[in-house]
Parts: C-alpha cells; structure tokens; sequence
C-alpha cells in the first residue's frame, strides 16, 4: 500500500527509507524502479479479537483478527498430539503467517477440550499411533520428524509467536511452548510434562538444550529424566512461562499481549528477536541477524549509489557519505 492510499483511508504506514533529507546520484529513471519504500500497514487497534477463519484445515484451525495470526491444533480428543498432516498444515498455516505483511504476531494455541473426557490441552507431541519405524509415518508411507522444520519457522520468523497453553503441554508439544517466543498457561489445566525419555525420543535442540538456557542446566535435566508434571504455577517459578492466566481469560489475553507487541516498532522486535536467538543459534543467529542488517543498510544513501553506480557502469561516489563515529 502506497502512503497516499493509506493516508487517504486513516490507517497508519511506516516509511522504512532511511536519510530522507540527502539527495540521490542516481537517475530519475532508477530512482523510480527502485527507490519506492516499503510500506507496513500497522494493525488497527482492536481490543478485543474478531476472528476470520483464513482456510479451513483437518488438523488445525488456523484465524486472523487484528494484526494476530491464531494457529491452534484441533485434535482434542488425542490430546492435540500431531501426526504428519497436522505437521504439514501448521507450516502451511505458519508461512502464510510469515509472508503475511499485516501480521505481526501467532499465537499458536489448541482447540478443545476433548469431547470423551472434557480434559484441555496444547499438544501432547508426537502421534505414537502414526509412529513408525524411522519416524512418523504420512498418507504417503513415508516416515517424517518434520515437526523440527515447525520449530525452525517459528524460531526463525521475524515475529513473535506467543505460545498459549489450556491444558497438556507434552513430548514434542513441550518442545514447541519452549521454541516460541513467549509462553501463556492456564491456571486451571495447564500441565508442562517431558516424556520423551518413556517413548524412546529426544529433543536434543531447542526442546532441551534452550530449555535449560531457560530454566537452568539443573530444572532442565529434572524435567526430562524424571518426566514429572509441572503445575502453570511451577513453570512459571522455573522461568519458562511469562504468566499464569485464569483459564477462562487465557485467549482474551494472549490476545491483548498480542495487541501490546503490535503497537511496537516492527523493526525493534524483529532485530530484538534475532539479537535474542543469535548467542544462541551460532553461525545461523549471526546469518538471520546480519540478513535483516543488510536490508537496513540497503535502505541507505550509499546503498542506493553503489546499487545505481553498478547498474550506470561508473565508479561509486562514496563521497558525500559521512564515517559516522
Ligand atoms: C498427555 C498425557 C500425559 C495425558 O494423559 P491423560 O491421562 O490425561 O490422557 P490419556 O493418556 O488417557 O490420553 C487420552 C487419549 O489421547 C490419546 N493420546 C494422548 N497422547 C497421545 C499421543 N502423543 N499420541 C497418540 N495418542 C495420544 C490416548 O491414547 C488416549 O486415547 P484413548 O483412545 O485411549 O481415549 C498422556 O496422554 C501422554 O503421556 N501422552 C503421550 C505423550 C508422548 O509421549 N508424546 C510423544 C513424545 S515424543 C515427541 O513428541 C517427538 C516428536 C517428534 O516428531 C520429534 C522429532 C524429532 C525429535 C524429537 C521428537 C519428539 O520428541
């Protein structure tokens, strides 16, 4: 959306150009094929969530209201655990939450309670009847572990996803509140428990070893050698859940801390969310941090001059440009 355009209907825009004020050696012909800045369509303010459903899916449901992605496993009578297709469909729903310009924050949550025995829950990882020999088996027969492929997407997205936990947080659905960025539980029903060490598994990446960043080296190694169940209350005191909300309020208020991050500077918590991951993720931080300085540096004067020089096949004119202590 161009700013006239969003002017015109009241809705707020970013202009992402940095330097305004310096003028640009290039021609007029590249400075408008080019230099056209990206406009970010702000969120209206919404108090309260409207909810559209984007497509309809087996697995999962999958919203949007506001600004707000609401991606939910829809599996309650197995306690939301996933086999491949709720696998593939949350990482249909996820991209489509990434390349989707008006959304800057997922919050990926559970349908449910289950209808059998009214018991609530997020996931209780891995499907054990889906499970094969190398792996969990799809329509396909093939034997899949893609639910690793989920936890990059969410890691790496340059939005916060807000884990939001009614009931059984297990397995591989542990691992997930863990990967996401922030963790709301019930009060009533939430329960964090990690069984990989009973089925024969391990999450030997974020579901562990950022874990124990999280809760500390001695909490993390209690939680998956003995395998106990944590209260919300107890995952909170350990440090791996930002607050402990009563159940009925759960949704209404994953959804206000939604609203709270949108009014933020999109740049600022995305460079804040790779500078938190990036100690962390090694060489892959630096790459996702560096990537999104780059984009920043594009947006500059000398950016443009050496871009426009390359393409008017003459030297670049870094003169003008100031060695900004
Ligand atoms: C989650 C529970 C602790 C809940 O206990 P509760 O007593 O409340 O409920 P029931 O046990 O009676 O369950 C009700 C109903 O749901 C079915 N069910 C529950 N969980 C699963 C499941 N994961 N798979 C299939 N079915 C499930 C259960 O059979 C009942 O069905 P009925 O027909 O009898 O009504 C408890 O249910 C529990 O412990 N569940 C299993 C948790 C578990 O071990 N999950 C797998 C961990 S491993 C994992 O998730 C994993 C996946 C990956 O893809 C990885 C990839 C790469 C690395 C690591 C991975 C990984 O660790």
């Amino acid at each position: 959306m161009g700013l006239d355009k969003a002017q015109a209907n009241g809705s707020q825009s970013i202009n992402y150009s940095l330097n305004h004020t310096q003028t640009t050696k290039s021609s007029p012909e590249l400075a408008t094929k080019f230099e056209k800045p990206y406009f970010y369509k702000k969120s209206e303010d919404m108090s309260k969530a409207n909810w559209t459903t984007v497509k309809e899916y087996e697995d999962i449901t999958y919203r949007k209201s506001g600004g707000v992605a609401r991606i939910a496993f829809n599996r309650p009578n197995v306690r939301n655990a996933f086999r491949p297709k709720t696998v593939a469909e949350l990482f249909e729903a996820f991209l489509d939450a990434r390349e989707d310009t008006s959304i800057g924050v997922v919050l990926l949550s559970a349908e449910g309670p289950s209808t059998k025995d009214g018991v609530y829950s997020f996931c209780s990882g891995g499907d054990q009847n889906a499970r094969g020999f190398q792996g969990y088996v799809d329509e396909a027969g093939m034997p899949r572990l893609n639910i690793l492929e989920v936890q990059r997407l969410i890691r790496f997205m340059p939005k916060v996803v807000i884990a939001v936990v009614p009931g059984w947080a297990v397995g591989g659905g542990h691992s997930l509140h863990v990967v996401c960025d922030l963790t709301l539980a019930s009060k009533e029903h939430a329960i964090f428990k990690q069984t990989d060490a009973d089925v024969t598994s391990f999450d030997g990446g974020y579901g562990s070893a950022y874990l124990a960043k999280m809760v500390g080296q001695k909490r993390a190694r209690e939680i998956f050698f003995l395998g106990r169940n944590y209260s919300a209350q107890e995952a909170f005191d350990m440090g791996m859940v930002n607050t402990v909300v009563p159940h009925e309020e759960l949704e209404d208020t994953a959804y206000q801390w939604a609203q709270e991050i949108l009014a933020k500077s999109p740049t600022s918590i995305k460079m804040l969310k790779f500078a938190f991951n990036l100690t962390d993720d090694g060489m892959v931080g630096q790459q996702v941090f560096a990537g999104e300085a780059t984009r920043l540096a594009y947006m500059t004067e000398e950016a443009k001059e050496g871009r426009n020089a390359f393409l008017e096949k003459r030297k670049p004119d870094f003169s003008d440009i100031k060695w900004i202590p």
